[in-house]
C-alpha cells in the first residue's frame, strides 16, 4: 500500500559533504510555510526509515562525489534502483522531483542526480516536477533556489492541498493560485511532457550495461548547465517579482514608515506570519526605512565615484527594495557549566561521528618524516610526509587516498572566540541541548558537535569556520547587527536581488566567517546561533604516493602548502585548513633541499631519520578509490597525466609495478608505461625528478614526458601536458586503439582535465581519421569502460 497523507512527501538527501543535506533541511522549513511536511531522511536510510516503492510523492537532493559517482551515503540505494531485474512498472505509483548538486567543473556533471532521475523513470515513477541542476562551480544557489521556490506550488497542486497560505514570506511575488501554479507560470502540465522527453537523452554513465549504446554527442558529453535549465526561467521570474514588488513596496513603505528600523519582532513574523501583506512588510526593507547614515551612503553613491565593495552595495541595490530569506528558527542552547570540568582527550574526534568516505578506521599516524620538494625560490612549497601506521596496518592500493582528520589553525579559533565575545569562557565546560519548543522541525544537537565540551574544542575541531558562510547564515547575521548601514547590506548580500554580489564579494573571493565579522564590526552573533549554521569541519584526501608492497607500514603523501593572500575581503593571511596545519606542525623537522638536484639519498635518508619525532601524529583514515586502480595484468599498457602534485598516485604506481614486475614470469610482458609530467620550472619545482628518472632508466618507465611551463618563454618547446600528449599523438594512439591502453588523469579539474580530455580527443582523431564529435564519443566510451579515469579536484 502507498503511504500516503495528505500534506505529507517523503524528502531523500544523498550527501558526501553537507551540502545536500543542508538544502533539504531548508526545504524542511520552508514546507511549513507551505503547510507541507516534509520527512526528512538519508537515503542510506532505504528499507530502514523509508522504502520508496510504497511512496507516492518524493523529493530527492543529491550531490556526485568521485568521478560521477554517488555519496556513499547513497551507494546502496542506487545499487537497488539500477536491479536489472526489476520490472518497468516497479515504480509506477511513485512521483518525484529530484535536484542534483553537482559540480561543471568535473567531467559528469551531476552524474549521480541524473542517473536516478533517468532510472526512476525506467520503472515508472512520474515527475511531477522538473529536475534542477546546482552547479557549485558558480554557486548552488543559482539554481538551487529558483527550483526550491517553485518545488512547494508544485507539491501543493501534486497533492491537492488546501492552500492556506502563502510563500510570500520565502518571496514575496511566488503566490500560488487555487489551481497551484504560481503567478509567474512555472509549473506547467505541458513541462512534464517535456521533461519526460529531455530526461531520455540523460546518460547514466555509471550504468553496468557493458555495451553501452551513444548515438548523439550531446547525450553523452554537453553538461546540463544550471543556467540552461534554469536561468531562463529565473530571469523570468525574477523580473515578474520585480513587478509585483513594486506595488508592494508601496503598500509596506508607508506602514513601515511607522517603526522606522527592523526590529526582531518584525522579522519574527517572517517566521510565523501566515498573513501576505504583514510579511511583506517583514521581508522588504525600503529606502524609506534606511537611517541617516544610510542616507548619506547612498547620497554619496549617487555622486558617483564609489567603487561596489563587500561593505558598499552596488548603487541600484542600494536604491531598491530587496527580498531576504526566511529566518531559521533557533534551536541550540549553549549553557556554560562552570562546576563541570571534561576530559577533551576522551571525546572521540568530531564526537566519534562517522568520517564520510572513510574505508578503514582513524588512526594515529605518526609523522617519520617531512621533505620540501621545492626550492625555496618556488613559488609554491611542496611538502612530502611519511606517516608511520605501524601499529595498525592500512589496506590501501596505489590509487586510494587517506584523508586527514584536520584542526583549525589556533591563532584563527582565539581572533574568531575574541571577536564573538566568548574568549574568557572558550575553556569552560559547556553544553549544548536542543531549545524546548523550538520551531525547528527534528531540531537535534549536530552529531560531529559533542554536547558537553568546550567551545574552543568545537570551534577547533568540530566546524568548518573558513568555508563562505551561506545566504541562511547571512540571514541570521542581520538579527545581531546594530548599525543600520551594515545591517541593510548584509540584508542585501542574502537577498535574491544581491545574489550576483554575493558571488563576486564573499563566493568567489572566499571569505570566512571572521573576514565577514572584520568587515561588519556591529555585527555580533551568539555563538549558539552560529553553531547551527556552521558547516562540519570536513577532513582533507591526499592521493597516496607510496606502495603497500614497497614499504608496508608507511604511507607517503604530497601536497602543495596552500597560500592565501589578503585582498579581495580577506582582511588576514592564512593557509590551507590541512596543508597549513601540516606545514606548521612539521615545521621544527622539515627536511630542506633533500629529493632534489643533488639527488643524494644518503643525504635524504639520514636526515629523514634524524627529523623523526613520535611526538607529531595526525589521525588517518584510508579512502578507497574504486575505479582509479590500475590492472593487476602488467601486460595492459598504462599512460598517466599528472602535473605538479597530481604525479603522486603515479609514483605510486610505479613503485607498486617495480614490486609486481620481480614477480612476473616473462617480463617481456611488461606493458608500455607512460607518464606525462609538468610543472613551472625545472630547477625550482620538478618533484621525484631522480626516482622518476631511475624507473625510466630500469625500464618500469617506458617514457617520461616532461615539460616545464614557466621555463620557455619563446614556447618552443611543449609547455603543459596536453602539448606533450599532442606530440606523441601517434605513439599514443597505437596504444589507446590498438593495445587496450589505460589512460589516469590526476590534477586539477578546472582547467588541466578538461584540456588533456581534448588532447586525447585530438589524438584519437588524427588515428581514426574522424571528426572531433566521433573521437569524443569513442573517449567517452573508453570512460564508461573504465579506461580514461580521472582524480582530479577544484
Ligand atoms: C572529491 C569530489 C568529487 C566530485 N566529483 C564530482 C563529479 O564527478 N561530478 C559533479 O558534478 N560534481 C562533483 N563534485 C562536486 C559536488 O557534487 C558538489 O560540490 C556538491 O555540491 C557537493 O554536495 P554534498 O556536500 O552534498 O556532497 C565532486 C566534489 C568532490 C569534493
Amino acid at each position: 500500500m502507498p503511504v500516503s497523507t495528505k500534506n505529507r512527501f517523503l524528502l531523500l538527501y544523498g550527501s558526501q559533504t553537507g551540502q545536500a543535506k543542508a538544502i533539504s533541511e531548508e526545504i524542511v522549513e520552508k514546507a511549513e510555510k507551505f503547510n507541507l511536511t516534509a520527512d526528512l531522511h538519508c537515503l542510506s536510510q532505504t528499507e530502514k526509515k523509508f522504502n520508496i516503492e510504497r511512496e507516492n510523492c518524493v523529493v530527492i537532493v543529491t550531490s556526485t562525489t568521485g568521478d560521477g559517482e554517488p555519496p556513499d551515503t547513497a551507494q546502496k540505494f542506487v545499487r537497488r534502483l539500477k536491479k536489472k531485474t526489476l520490472p518497468s512498472n516497479h515504480l509506477e505509483n511513485l512521483n518525484y522531483a529530484l535536484l542534483g548538486l553537482g559540480d561543471s567543473n568535473y567531467t559528469n556533471f551531476c552524474n549521480n542526480g541524473k542517473t536516478i532521475d533517468r532510472r526512476l523513470e525506467q520503472l515508472g515513477a512520474k515527475r511531477f516536477y522538473e529536475s534542477g541542476w546546482a552547479d557549485d562551480a558558480v554557486g548552488l544557489e543559482i539554481a538551487a533556489e529558483p527550483w526550491m521556490e517553485s518545488l512547494f506550488p508544485a507539491i501543493q497542486k501534486f497533492l491537492s492541498v488546501n492552500i492556506t497560505t502563502s510563500c510570500d514570506s520565502i518571496d514575496t511575488s511566488c503566490r500560488t493560485n487555487q489551481s497551484g501554479s504560481n503567478e509567474n507560470g512555472h509549473y506547467k502540465e505541458e513541462d512534464r511532457q517535456e521533461n519526460r522527453l529531455e530526461s531520455k537523452t540523460i546518460p547514466d554513465l555509471h550504468s553496468d550495461d557493458s555495451s553501452p549504446s551513444i548515438t548523439s554527442l550531446n547525450e553523452i558529453i554537453k553538461p546540463v548547465s544550471p543556467l540552461d535549465n534554469n536561468c531562463d526561467k529565473t530571469t523570468e521570474v525574477t523580473s515578474s517579482k520585480l513587478n509585483s514588488r513594486t506595488n508592494v513596496n508601496n503598500l509596506s513603505s508607508s506602514h513601515l514608515g511607522k517603526s522606522g528600523s527592523i526590529s526582531n519582532t518584525d522579522t519574527d513574523n517572517i517566521d510565523s506570519n501566515t498573513n501576505i501583506n504583514r510579511t511583506d512588510n517583514s521581508t522588504l526593507i525600503t529606502k524609506s526605512k534606511l537611517n541617516i547614515n544610510q542616507q548619506s551612503e547612498l547620497q554619496t553613491l549617487d555622486k558617483g565615484g564609489c567603487q561596489p565593495s563587500l561593505t558598499i552595495s552596488l548603487p541600484p541595490l542600494s536604491e531598491s527594495s530587496v527580498s531576504v530569506p526566511v529566518l531559521s528558527a533557533a534551536y541550540l542552547k549553549l549553557e556554560y557549566l562552570n562546576d563541570e570540568t571534561v576530559s577533551l582527550t576522551e571525546i572521540p574526534l568530531q564526537n566519534g561521528c562517522p568520517m564520510p568516505s572513510a574505508s578503514s578506521e582513524i588512526t594515529m599516524a605518526r609523522v617519520t618524516s617531512s621533505s620540501v620538494l621545492t626550492k625555496e625560490e618556488a613559488v609554491k612549497k611542496t611538502l612530502c610526509l611519511k606517516l608511520n601506521t605501524e601499529k595498525k596496518m592500512m589496506e590501501y592500493l596505489p590509487g586510494d587516498s587517506i584523508s586527514v582528520v584536520v584542526e583549525n589553525d589556533v591563532n584563527e579559533i582565539e581572533a574568531l572566540l575574541k571577536r564573538l565575545n566568548v574568549l574568557k569562557c572558550a575553556d569552560t565546560t559547556c553544553s549544548l541541548t536542543v531549545i524546548e519548543g523550538t520551531k525547528k522541525k527534528n531540531p537535534s544537537v549536530p552529531s560531529h558537535i559533542p554536547p558537553l565540551c568546550t567551545l574552543r574544542h568545537i570551534f577547533t575541531t568540530c566546524v568548518d569556520i573558513r568555508e563562505p558562510p551561506k545566504k541562511a547564515l547571512f540571514r541570521v547575521l542581520v538579527e545581531y547587527t546594530s548599525d543600520q548601514g551594515q545591517k541593510r547590506r548584509i540584508q542585501e548580500l542574502c537577498s535574491k536581488q544581491g545574489a550576483a554580489e554575493y558571488t563576486q564579494f564573499v563566493r568567489q573571493p572566499s571569505l570566512s566567517l571572521m573576514d565577514i565579522l572584520n568587515a561588519f564590526p556591529s555585527c555580533i552573533p551568539p555563538v549558539e546561533r552560529l553553531l547551527e549554521h556552521l558547516p562540519r569541519l570536513q577532513p582533507r584526501p591526499y592521493s597516496v604516493c607510496s606502495s603497500p608492497l614497497v614499504n608496508p607500514g608507511i604511507i607517503e603523501i604530497v601536497f602543495n602548502v596552500i597560500n592565501i593572500p589578503v585582498g579581495e575581503g580577506r582582511s588576514y593571511h592564512r593557509n590551507g585548513v590541512c596543508t597549513g596545519m601540516l606545514d606548521k606542525i612539521t615545521q621544527n623537522v622539515q627536511i630542506k633541499g633533500a629529493f632534489q638536484e643533488d639527488r643524494d639519498d644518503d643525504l635524504s635518508n639520514t636526515l629523514e631519520k634524524l627529523a623523526i619525532n613520535d611526538k607529531i601524529q595526525v589521525p588517518i583514515f584510508t579512502r578507497t578509490n574504486q575505479h582509479f586502480h590500475m590492472s593487476d595484468d602488467l601486460s595492459i599498457p598504462i599512460i598517466m597525466v599528472g602535473p605538479g602534485t597530481g604525479v603522486a598516485p603515479f609514483v605510486g604506481f610505479l613503485r607498486h609495478r617495480q614490486a609486481l614486475r620481480k614477480d612476473m614470469s616473462d617480463p617481456e610482458l611488461y606493458g608500455n608505461t607512460w607518464l606525462f609530467y609538468g610543472c613551472r620550472h625545472e630547477k625550482s619545482d620538478y618533484i621525484y625528478r631522480k626516482e622518476l628518472e631511475d624507473f625510466q632508466s630500469t625500464g618500469i618507465l617506458s617514457q617520461l614526458c616532461v615539460c616545464f611551463s614557466r621555463d620557455n618563454q619563446l614556447q618552443i618547446s611543449p609547455q603543459y601536458v596536453q602539448d606533450n600528449i599532442r606530440n606523441n599523438s601517434t605513439e599514443l594512439s597505437i596504444l589507446i586503439m590498438e593495445k587496450n591502453a589505460t589512460v589516469f588523469v590526476c590534477g586539477d579539474a578546472k582547467n588541466m582535465a578538461k584540456d588533456v580530455n581534448e588532447a586525447f580527443v585530438s589524438v584519437i582523431q588524427s588515428y581514426k581519421g574522424c571528426t572531433a564529435e566521433e573521437a569524443k564519443i569513442e573517449l567517452m566510451k573508453m570512460r564508461l569502460h573504465k579506461r580514461y579515469l580521472e582524480d582530479v579536484w577544484t
